[in-house]
């Protein structure tokens, strides 16, 4: 999904695209060849804590994968497209609507790569929770 929709799926949810109290971390990765990938994880599998994390991966260096149902997917990466991977915080402020999903980065021997990260994320101390509306009742609320 595109930021600007997805800046109006919060808008039409009633949540202010987080704008305020927000922090953004700029990550840039290189994978140097690995000669024995197999036992070797470039990152471990995790879910982004964050709202979003916005991605730019180097073109055929397929080695983010998403986990569904138990199997673990390659995501394609091309080149001048951007990745928008949904994090926890934009899960709960759904009500799981949108799902944060647990993903890995694998190594390879064959080829380097890069990605560049930025995390979109809410400051850790602030409490969030579902959007009005989105099926929680809240003992702010009347
Ligand atoms: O480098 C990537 O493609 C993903 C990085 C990632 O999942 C992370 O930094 O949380
Ligand atoms: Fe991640």
């Amino acid at each position: 999904m595109a930021v600007p929709a997805l800046v109006q799926e919060l808008a039409a949810i009633g949540q202010e695209p987080p704008n305020r109290d927000a922090l953004h971390e700029f990550t840039v990765r290189c994978r140097m060849l690995c000669p024995k990938p197999d036992p070797v994880m470039g990152i471990k599998p995790h879910s982004d804590g964050t709202v979003i994390t916005v991605l730019l991966v180097d073109d055929g260096a397929d080695r983010l994968q998403v986990l569904r149902d138990g199997v673990w997917y390659s995501v394609p990466s091309s080149a001048h497209t951007l990745l928008i991977n949904v994090g926890e915080s934009m899960e709960v402020m759904s009500n799981g609507m949108f799902r944060s999903p647990v993903h890995r980065v694998v190594t390879n021997a064959e080829k380097e790569r890069i990605s560049l990260a930025m995390f979109y994320a809410l400051d850790p101390e602030k409490v969030i929770e579902p959007a009005a509306g989105l099926g929680i009742c809240s003992s702010n609320r009347s």
